[in-house]
């Protein structure tokens, strides 16, 4: 018989356990660094010369990196509870604020990198915040491990840029396995951007 992983969440589950991470002090500066250069690679209008140096510059940096490359669940990235997006490129910078049975309520902006069209957010980006707030919402919760089966958001108003924005999302309700979750989006005054909801099953043995 083959022993037990002690890195997946159980043994009913192939995803990995979730461990906070204390990152190096350099890290949160480094990530801030690279979501600078995502908004920049998004916006720049530069000369060819300048493309060649950032081109050569990039490579260096992947060469700098690419060794150290580990598996899921050892690097900081997206375990650093006190960075923004918990440290991880992926993740719009939010901070969760509040982590509680009641509700998960998360700050963050969005940025150039986000752009859309228009001056404001590109949609596609907030089923990503409903989202990571409704897998925190099932942790929050006390849920089994879940994963979200269907994901519905209700764009009301655009959202904007640079703007301080809310995420707060709960369990509305438990049926069995299936955990409903309704979240809204606003901006700090309370203006609605958007609402969502979704459903988040319990997995069973061995499902991934
Ligand atoms: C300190 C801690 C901090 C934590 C921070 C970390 C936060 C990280 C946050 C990251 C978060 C990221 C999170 C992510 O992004 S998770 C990644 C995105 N999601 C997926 O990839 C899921 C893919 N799908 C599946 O794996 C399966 O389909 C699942 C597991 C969902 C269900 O397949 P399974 O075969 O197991 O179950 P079933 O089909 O018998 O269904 C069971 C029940 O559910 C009902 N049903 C199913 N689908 C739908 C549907 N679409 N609409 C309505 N109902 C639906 C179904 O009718 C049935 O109901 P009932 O007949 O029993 O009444």
């Amino acid at each position: 018989m083959s022993e037990p992983d002690s890195d997946k969440v159980d043994l009913r589950s192939e995803i990995p356990r979730f461990r906070p991470a204390a990152p190096p002090p350099s890290f949160g500066e480094f990530v801030e660094n690279m979501r600078r250069l995502q908004d920049l690679a998004v916006c720049v209008d530069a000369t060819d010369e300048v493309y060649q140096q950032a081109r050569d510059r990039a490579a260096e940096l992947v060469e700098l990196l690419a060794p150290y490359a580990a598996r899921e669940g050892k690097g900081p990235a997206n375990r650093s509870m006190d960075l923004p997006g918990r440290g991880s490129l992926l993740m719009p910078p939010f901070h969760v604020e509040k982590f509680d049975e009641e509700s998960v309520v998360a700050r963050g902006v969005l940025r150039r990198y986000h752009l859309g069209g228009g001056g404001v957010a590109h949609g596609g980006v907030l089923p990503l915040i409903f989202d990571d707030n409704f897998g925190n919402v099932v942790y929050a919760a006390k849920r089994p491990i879940s994963r979200t089966a269907y994901l519905h958001v209700n764009y009301r108003k655009v959202t904007p840029l640079d703007v301080p924005l809310i995420i707060e999302g709960k369990v509305d309700r438990v049926e069995g396995r299936k955990t409903f979750i309704t979240a809204r989006l606003t901006e700090e005054d309370g203006t609605l951007l958007a609402d969502g909801e979704g459903l988040m099953v319990q997995l069973l043995p061995g499902q991934p």
